[in-house]
């Protein structure tokens, strides 16, 4: 007996769109994807139906690198660059912040996640025991890594904390919750103190979330003080043993790229981010090339300015053509990969990102009906390239159903609103 049965609807596939079919899901995984009049006698016994018609079935997205609870700050401060945006605005306005902040910029980020076709998101910020239970609450999937700057007065203290959110949460239901640790980046994180992450990460056997080789000047600084590009200084302070998440990579050299694809460094690709902060265009298609897993990712909402995945997967599918004048330097399907599958093996989850037996059940409903879908020649090149998020009308992870008819189920928007409105309040003083 499954557990909910998604009737009536188009899958998209690997395979291409299949046509009015089922999707069988037992214990948060898709068991099968069978036409829909094979199910007839199923719909009786299912523990849940829902009637998928007029939509389009496809896996959900998966933001690979955020700050979520940064949605407090959304257009708050614009229009400057990553250090003077970081030390001017964002660092001193951080350092009011508080478990009850972060539990509703929490809330705020995962309900515009649903909301816009997000099933997974790897987070790095701090108050990280509150992001966990928020995660816990609302059903999302999350792999969470506490941000760690050893510039900081807080520096060990947030080594412990990172330790305790691994014991305490990874692989909590059935690997929902994951933990890696979170080194900030280079300019935060002095080699003594990567020492102590790296000796961390053989304790726990734990992965590695960092920011690195953002912007020229880390990159200037890092070969002044070491001879060094961030990537090859990293790989000789021996921090690519375990799985690693390099956020950004936008200046990366040849040796880099090989470097990161011989320890599989998994990259979390944020053109908008690098676009607005003025950062640059990383070398996405030639990391492909080498082979390296390049997933994508939304970075803080007060740096994009918001967490809409789909954004994200188009420009991944657009910038790059005109960087280097080749329509096919990354096409529609290879940024819908990016957005979907190839950022679940970022993460390191092997079975998670496509519609197919086997895998995790984490399914986004888009409603096809609008204008702009039509006529239907390809539906991914609809998604990557003329879809809007606001198209989602339902989400489910891990079998589960959060969203139905565009009304989430498990977060109260009204009282979320409130708090927010009163979060404005206390961050505008
Ligand atoms: N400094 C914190 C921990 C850092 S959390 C991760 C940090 O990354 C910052 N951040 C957001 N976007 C970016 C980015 O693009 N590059 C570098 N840092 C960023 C964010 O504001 C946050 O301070 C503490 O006191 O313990
Ligand atoms: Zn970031």
């Amino acid at each position: 007996m499954s557990d909910l049965l998604i009737t009536n609807v188009d899958v998209l596939t690997n395979e291409g769109v299949l046509k009015n079919h089922a999707i069988v899901i037992e214990n948060g995984f898709i068991t099968a994807i069978v036409k829909d009049s094979e199910v007839e006698k199923a719909k009786e016994s299912a523990k849940g139906v829902l009637d998928g018609k007029g939509q389009l079935a496809t896996p959900g997205l998966i933001n690979t690198h955020t700050h979520i609870a940064m949605g407090l700050f959304r257009n708050y401060a614009d229009d400057l660059e990553l250090m003077d945006w970081l030390e001017t605005a964002i660092w001193p306005t951080e350092a009011k912040l508080n478990d009850e902040y972060v539990r509703y910029g929490t809330q705020l980020g995962i309900a515009e996640m649903l909301r816009s076709g997000t099933t997974t998101f790897s987070d790095m910020y701090f108050f990280m025991n509150t992001t966990a239970e928020v995660v816990k609450e609302t059903g999302i999937r999350a792999v969470l890594s506490r941000g760690l700057a050893g510039v900081s007065p807080t520096a060990d203290q947030a080594l412990v904390e990172n330790a305790d959110l691994f014991r305490t949460w990874n692989g909590f239901d059935n690997d929902r919750i994951k933990v890696l640790l979170g080194p900030h980046a280079p300019y935060t994180c002095p080699d003594a103190y990567m020492e102590k992450v790296i000796a961390l990460s053989h304790e726990l056997n734990c992965g590695i979330h960092m920011h690195l080789s953002e912007t020229k000047g880390e990159v200037e600084n890092v070969i002044k003080a070491t001879g060094k590009t961030p990537i090859a200084h990293m790989h000789d302070l021996g921090l690519f043993w375990n799985t690693t998440l390099a956020a950004h990579c936008v200046h990366v050299t040849d040796e880099d790229m090989d470097i990161m694809a011989e320890y599989n460094v998994a990259v979390a690709h944020n053109p908008q981010s690098n676009l607005k902060l003025a950062s640059g265009i990383a070398p996405v298609p030639e990391m492909i090339t080498k082979g390296i897993t390049v997933g994508l990712g939304t970075d803080g909402s007060a740096s994009n300015n918001n967490a809409d995945m789909l954004e994200e997967v188009r420009l991944a599918a657009t910038l790059h053509k005109a960087r280097l004048y080749d329509p096919k330097a990354i096409p529609a399907q290879a940024a819908w990969n990016m957005g979907t599958v190839e950022g679940a093996k970022a993460l390191g989850y092997t079975d998670l990102g496509v519609l197919s037996k086997g895998y995790r059940a984490d399914i986004v409903l888009y409603d096809v009906s609008g204008m702009h879908w039509m006529p239907r020649y390809n539906d991914l090149a609809a998604l990557v390239y003329s879809a809007n998020s606001s198209d989602v009308n339902t989400t489910i992870v891990g079998g589960k159903v959060l969203m139905k008819d565009k009304v989430l189920l498990t977060i109260d928007e009204e009282k979320l609103r409130a708090e927010i409105t009163k979060a404005q309040a206390y961050f505008s003083n």
